[in-house]
């Protein structure tokens, strides 16, 4: 036991005298780093071309108050560790151990009113963890129809400062494609539902190298190998371990059950149970720190899985038996001479440089937080790139667009068959009311087959905003600007192939007034699918509650109930539809200027009119007298195709509201 004390002392001692100094090197070269860049993104992307991280951490606890019993509750406790750069450390624990939560409090990713405790980055406070680091989450986070290329290339676009040329950004992607062992399928597509791309590990670790592709110092892993067999979990590591000792970087992965050989490629281990720290130290001490602890690993087990076994008491009988095995091993940890290996290495890298000149703290401080800018690009820059991502994805993804288009050029075919050259008679002004609500109403309908397009993008949204990748303005706008030209390729197609079979009023003007207004309120109904995709994202309720709205639309819109007879409870509701727009100015289109038949009794000669002249003596009326009987007195079209524009923006301001409020959630 003795000596196991000692051997552990003299190795914590060693680490701490070899990494000592050259820390405080680069502790000084970062802050000068800061003094002369003046963005975030700049300041990283120069540390990252010349300087590593560590990355400590001391009595952090994370509270929660828990809702059952109202009292605080932690769930990590006085967490202490340490990890140098090119260090790869495993944070292991039984489900619910803490694993997540302390990954996220050191990635900066828990609201710091909950966290207590320091991070520091180079012995410093590290209130700047976020900057300098990428968080990698468990989801393959992708665009399924981009290329692995085109995938890490997206990343390099938006993360490497404009002072890096599209060449050098090139070479970047090239090389780090080459770090993951992705040449054989980089110019194949990632793959989604219905493309068969890439096989599980290479999509993980295309998603792991668009996020090491900038080399962040400090790259924080949550489960990479979830859902990987071990072959795959093991090309997964071993390439992030790679590229990591090659740059130096700093990387803490959480891992659930690795296979020995995944063990092996970590350097440190950090052992959680109930929130408190089992053990903290290299690999191999482990495990004689355990045997110290009278828990000897046989031989050929996996020291992962016998680690595991010790600290889990999930599946014990006797719960207090477990809780108080639990509080043994921590309060032994607490004691251990590795414990105090670990403090004094972080108080060694802490206490000079606290020391140090203070006009240098003073400068990180102040480059810190004046002039600092979240993002390495521009916000047009983002959204260009985003807009020409989203393009292409639109293009290439059939379930964004195309099958929509497919759709509506079926329901023209159909629709233009079942009216197929309305007649101009009294008998069919029905007909031709029903053609231009049908229109309107079922396209716009048709419009939440954008939802599950729209969810599967905002899955790689939400890890590249939190990436810090680009703006949330700059994705909204780009969802916008793709949606034009798709959009109205739907309404044309759909008008190209319906109007002239329903034999509508004829004239290239008054067909091209059909399909803007038609194009408007498809724009309006595709803003309102994202804004609630985007409100509630989740497939079915969103669904759901789309089709709600565009019902609620039909009954108030004035078609199946005239507007001077929908009750005064529910006028609100008549004047922001947005299909009472499209409607109207589409009927007063078509109608004003026509002339119709009235009905005409074959045997008496006798003309019956129920619009206009109901005398019968001209047999016949127009359109304008048909408007005027159903109620439609004050259509004014311009005025009409604004409020078609004013609902759209509101809720696509809606839709960048709600994807700023929800970024953390879900
Ligand atoms: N905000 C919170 N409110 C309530 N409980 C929480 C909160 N955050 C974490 N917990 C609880 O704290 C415990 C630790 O959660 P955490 O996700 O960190 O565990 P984990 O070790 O990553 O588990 P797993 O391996 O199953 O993902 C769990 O029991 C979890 O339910």
């Amino acid at each position: 036991m003795e000596s196991i004390s000692t051997k552990q002392d003299a190795e914590g001692e060693r680490i701490v005298s070899e990494t000592i100094t050259e820390r405080k090197e680069v502790h000084i070269k970062v802050l000068e780093e800061h003094a002369v860049s003046s963005t975030h993104k700049e300041n990283s992307a120069t540390l990252q071309a010349e300087e590593s991280l560590s990355i400590s951490w001391t009595k952090l606890t994370y509270t929660i108050t828990n809702k059952k019993t109202k009292k605080p509750e932690n769930i990590i406790e006085n967490c202490c560790g340490i990890v140098n750069p090119g260090e790869i450390m495993a944070i292991m624990g039984p489900s619910g151990a803490g694993k997540s939560t302390l990954l996220d409090v050191l990635a900066g990713r828990k609201d710091p009113k909950h966290v207590t405790g320091t991070v520091y980055l180079n012995g410093k406070s590290g209130e700047n963890v976020k900057f300098v680091s990428t968080y990698v989450m468990q989801d393959d986070a992708l665009m399924g129809s981009l290329t692995v290329r085109e995938n890490i290339r997206f990343a390099a676009d938006l993360c490497f400062p404009s002072t890096v040329s599209p060449q050098e950004r090139h070479q970047k992607v090239t090389a780090i494609i080459k770090e993951f062992g992705l040449e054989r399928v980089a110019d194949h597509k990632v793959g989604n539902i219905i493309i068969r791309g890439v096989s599980g590990g290479e999509k993980r670790r295309t998603a792991i190298a668009s996020q090491f592709v900038t080399l962040p110092k400090i790259i924080f892993l949550d489960e990479p190998t979830t859902g990987l067999d071990s072959a795959a979990a093991y090309s997964v590591m071993n390439a992030i371990i790679t590229t990591a000792k090659m740059h130096k970087l700093t990387v803490i992965a959480s891992i659930h059950q690795p296979s020995s050989e995944v063990f092996a490629l970590f350097d440190k281990l950090y052992l959680i149970s109930r929130g408190g720290t089992i053990y903290h130290g290299s690999r191999d001490g482990a495990l004689d720190y355990f045997k110290d602890q009278g828990y000897e690993c046989p031989e050929h087990a996996n020291p992962a899985d016998f680690y595991l076994s010790k600290i889990n008491v999930d599946f014990m009988q006797d719960k207090e038996v477990g809780e108080a095995h639990i509080q043994t091993l921590i309060e032994k940890y607490e004691e251990s001479s590795v414990k105090r290996s670990v403090d004094k290495e972080i108080d060694e890298l802490c206490l000079p440089i606290d020391k140090e000149d203070v006009a240098s703290d003073k400068l990180v401080t102040s480059k810190t937080t004046q002039g600092y800018n979240r993002y390495a690009r521009g916000f047009f820059v983002q959204t260009y790139f985003i807009t020409k991502r989203s393009f292409t994805n639109a293009y290439r993804n059939i379930l964004l667009y195309w099958i929509r288009v497919a759709m509506y050029v079926c329901l023209a075919l159909l629709m233009g068959t079942v009216w197929w050259q309305v007649a101009f008679e009294q008998k069919n002004i029905q007909d031709r009311f029903s053609a231009h609500f049908f229109s309107v109403a079922f396209l716009v309908f048709m419009s939440v087959a954008g939802i599950p397009g729209f969810l599967e993008e905002r899955v790689v949204f939400r890890r590249e905003r939190a990436d810090g990748f680009y703006s949330v303005g700059s994705y909204a706008l780009a969802n916008f600007v793709v949606s034009i030209p798709f959009v109205f390729i739907i309404a044309l197609t759909f008008t190209a192939v319906a109007y002239p079979m329903i034999g509508l009023h004829s004239g290239f003007g008054h067909c091209m007034s059909f399909l803007a207004y038609l194009y408007l309120a498809l724009m309006v109904a595709e803003s309102m699918v994202v804004f609630v995709a985007a409100v509630i994202p989740i497939f079915v309720v969103a669904l759901a509650i789309v089709a709600f709205l565009n019902g609620f639309f039909m009954v108030v819109q004035g078609y199946f109930v005239r507007r001077d007879s929908i009750p005064r409870g529910w006028k609100w509701a008549h004047y922001i539809d947005y299909q009472k727009y499209a409607f109207e100015a589409i009927i007063k289109n078509d109608f004003v200027g026509l002339t119709f038949k009235c009905d005409k009794d074959e045997s008496t000669s006798r003309c019956s009119c129920f619009y206009g002249d109901t005398s019968g003596k001209s047999c016949t009326f127009n359109g304008q007298d048909v408007l005027d009987s159903f109620g439609y007195t004050e259509i004014k079209p311009w005025l009409w195709a604004v409020a078609l524009l004013g609902l759209m923006i509101i809720f696509r301001v809606g839709f960048y509201a709600a994807l700023r409020l929800r970024k953390n959630r879900l």
